[in-house]
């Protein structure tokens, strides 16, 4: 049976057929009403029937359960069911997955990975893979493992990191398409994906509803017998109430995916949600045997039983869990870790523990694993694992691209000045790099020492400041101009016309009067050309405003006052009295006061053209002094003594010049930041 159709039966749907559009109509509950096409029904048969085919293909040891995969990759810490049950409905049902991360701070981190790369897995083998984020269980925090009350969040910082989380989570979901690609995994209609934020169901959520079908089941007891509970109890301090029924408020997401046409089944965590998990079990069990609506009814069978697993926790080299309460995190983003730092990180992993690594974190299978650590051991100062491994992060958190370009600015930075071109690795790496750049035979010392670029989460809550009087003052084009996503103040006209520009906000709702981004919810109105007065709408907690330009790139712009940011010395894109002629003009001077207008003209152009040929190309003729390469004249001439003096003090400009405009353009640079 398709999915989809299996579902609406598990979950006790009917289906009858529409007498106007002869499409099937199938009704999961009392309210939910959806058509579905015969050809998508044919599909969901074709799905189902080529799932059969795999899971007779398992019994007979023919193909491996994703389970065995998990099992020897080292995925497995503990298990929430029986592992006999989890295999088997691994193997008939296409259940559904789910991971749940907590924006606590402005980015996911390295040990998130580990449970989110079981759901990639899950999902490049057909299952429903869903990354929730707990925009409604962060405001109150996971006390799990925790030996004091949470810091509550700050409005602005919950819509700030959920933004965040969104955006990365949408980027490595779009990796791990690449990478499956990659790998070798086809695509197949059936796969299905996704974000979700536990806001959107608990927005609307009536409080009387968990109260009543919940909590009346849950015995205080259970609650108090928890490890973490017991502690704060037993510290005198106690815990407050939300915190204590945080477990809670994690069964309920569960039962809301479970019950919902997603059919979420599994859920995945890190080994510290074993309780939590195992908690959930139990709750889905009592709210699906509970279920009074007979159309929603789930029979209580094998494969409808809730399972779940946790993942071993990534550690740093004390022992301690990487995570933003230890403050130990290495960031997934690249304003807070860059993707040299995170590659650098991965290349200091311990010989020891870099083939679990390559286990959990790359989607190499185990045969080219063994090869790998085979290459390794030959040579283990050339660190071909760690580059693998480095490269592989990289791939997934960021893109391919920018993995090889890292690849070859690590290798570069790192290699001798002299002989051995071809130190035998390249074969290895995922990209065949040959630079040219000779590795360096043995690593310095120094890679061990690198600090990691491990950052307060506190001091990276904003992608870029821009003040007040550009935000409250200027076009709404400028202000995506200044923040670096466009090019300048027309582009950003064109792409709003193009409906191209989204800012934070209600969306349906005129600029003039639009209340703003709902309180933990990622909402976008696109951009139109109102009046500047009206940006003060979209500010969230008065101060930051969310734009984005098309479907990914993302910038949270925090507004600071005017004096602050002259304090800050920067300047922005667009800045009035600081475009490009007027700092060369400044720069000119700066070199040489006694330049008049019309000399200075003619060096801007010269630095134009310089520009223009990326500082490579000749000006002048071999022979000709400094005459440019347009003046065509006969090899005879003989240029007057004045001239060849000013020609002489030109040179002299041009060189300082170069080094200028490459200054320049590295700062410009370093401000628009990137969304690489
Ligand atoms: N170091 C780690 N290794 C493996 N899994 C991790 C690690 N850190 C977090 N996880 C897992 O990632 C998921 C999301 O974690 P979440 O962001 O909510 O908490 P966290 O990073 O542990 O933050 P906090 O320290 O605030 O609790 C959970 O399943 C968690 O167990
Ligand atoms: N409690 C998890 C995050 C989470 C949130 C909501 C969920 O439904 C699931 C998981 C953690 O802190 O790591």
């Amino acid at each position: 049976m398709a999915p989809r159709t299996m579902q609406a039966s598990s979950l006790g749907a009917q289906s009858t057929l529409c007498r106007r559009c002869l499409k099937l109509k199938i009704t999961t509950s009392s309210q939910q009403k959806r058509h579905i096409g015969l050809k998508v029904l044919q599909k969901e048969k074709l799905a189902a029937e080529a799932w059969e085919v795999r899971a007779n293909r398992i019994t007979e040891g023919l193909e491996k359960n994703l389970w065995d995969v998990f099992k020897e990759r080292g995925f497995v810490k503990d298990i929430a069911g029986t592992e006999t049950q989890v295999w088997e409905i691994m193997r008939k049902k296409r259940i559904g997955a789910y991971v749940g991360v907590d924006p606590t701070a402005p980015s996911l981190h390295v040990g998130h990975l580990v449970p989110l790369m079981a759901l990639f897995w899950m999902y490049l083998h057909g299952y429903r893979a869903m990354s929730v984020i707990g925009g409604a269980t962060a405001r109150v925090g996971d006390p799990e493992g925790r030996m004091k009350d949470r810091e509550r969040i700050a409005n602005s910082d919950a819509v700030l990191n959920i933004t965040k989380t969104h955006y990365q989570l949408k980027r490595i979901w779009m990796n791990v398409e690449v990478q499956g690609r990659r790998f070798g995994y086809e695509k197949n209609w059936a796969w299905r994906r996704g974000i979700m934020n536990n806001t959107q169901w608990y927005n609307s959520l009536s409080f009387t509803v968990p109260v009543h079908r919940l909590f009346s089941s849950v015995r205080v007891s259970t609650l108090l017998s928890r490890d973490t509970a017991k502690t704060r109890m037993a510290s005198g301090a106690g815990m407050p109430l939300d915190e204590f029924i945080y477990p809670l408020m994690q069964a309920w997401d569960w039962w809301h995916l479970y019950s919902s046409p997603l059919g979420i089944q599994m859920q995945i965590g890190g080994s510290d949600q074993f309780g939590n998990i195992v908690s959930g079990v139990d709750a889905v069990k009592h709210l699906r045997d509970t279920e009074l609506h007979p159309s929603k009814r789930i029979p209580d069978t094998l494969l409808n039983t809730p399972i779940g697993f946790t993942t071993p926790l990534l550690t740093d080299s004390s022992g301690a869990k990487f995570g933003k309460s230890a403050g130990n995190a290495v960031w997934l983003d690249p304003f807070m870790t860059s993707s040299f730092d995170l590659y650098k990180y991965f290349m200091r992993r311990p010989d020891t523990d870099v083939e679990n690594l390559l286990r959990l974190l790359t989607f190499h299978p185990m045969e080219k694993i063994s090869e790998i650590m085979a290459e390794h051991s030959r040579d283990p100062s050339k660190r071909v694992a760690q580059h693998i491994l480095a490269y592989e992060v990289v791939a997934l958190v960021h893109s391919d691209q920018l993995a090889k370009d890292t690849q070859m600015q690590h290798r570069t930075l790192y290699a001798t000045k002299t002989g051995n071109t071809n130190n035998g690795t390249d074969e290895l790496y995922a990209v065949a790099p040959s630079s040219g750049q000779p590795e360096r035979a043995s690593w310095p010392d120094d890679i061990h020492k690198v600090t990691p670029t491990v950052q307060k989460a506190a001091e990276f809550k904003v992608d870029i400041e821009l003040p007040e009087s550009l935000i409250l003052g200027k076009s709404i084009q400028r202000i995506l101009h200044a923040s670096g996503l466009a090019s300048s103040a027309s582009d950003a006209h064109r792409l709003t016309l193009a409906q191209g520009a989204y800012i934070g906000g209600s969306p349906g709702q005129p600029s003039q009067t639009n209340k703003g981004m709902p309180l933990g919810e990622l909402t976008f109105t696109p951009v139109k050309a109102w009046f500047p007065s009206d940006t003060k709408n979209f500010l969230i907690a008065g101060k930051l405003l969310i734009l984005r330009r098309g479907k990914h790139f993302i910038r949270v712009v925090k507004m600071i006052s005017d004096e602050e940011w002259k304090a800050s010395g920067k300047i922005y894109p667009g800045e009035p009295g600081t475009g490009k002629v007027r700092r060369l003009k400044a720069a000119l001077q700066a070199i040489d006061p006694t330049l008049n207008e019309k000399d200075m003209r003619n060096l801007r152009t010269d630095v134009a053209k310089l520009e223009e040929s990326a500082l490579e190309t000749p000006l002048l003729n071999k022979d000709e002094g400094v005459r440019p390469v347009s003046w065509k004249r006969r090899g005879d001439y003989v240029r007057p003594e004045p001239l060849k003096r000013r020609d002489a003090r030109i040179v002299a400009l041009r060189e300082q010049l170069k080094q200028k405009v490459e200054a320049i353009k590295k700062m410009e640079q370093s401000e628009e930041g990137g969304d690489s």
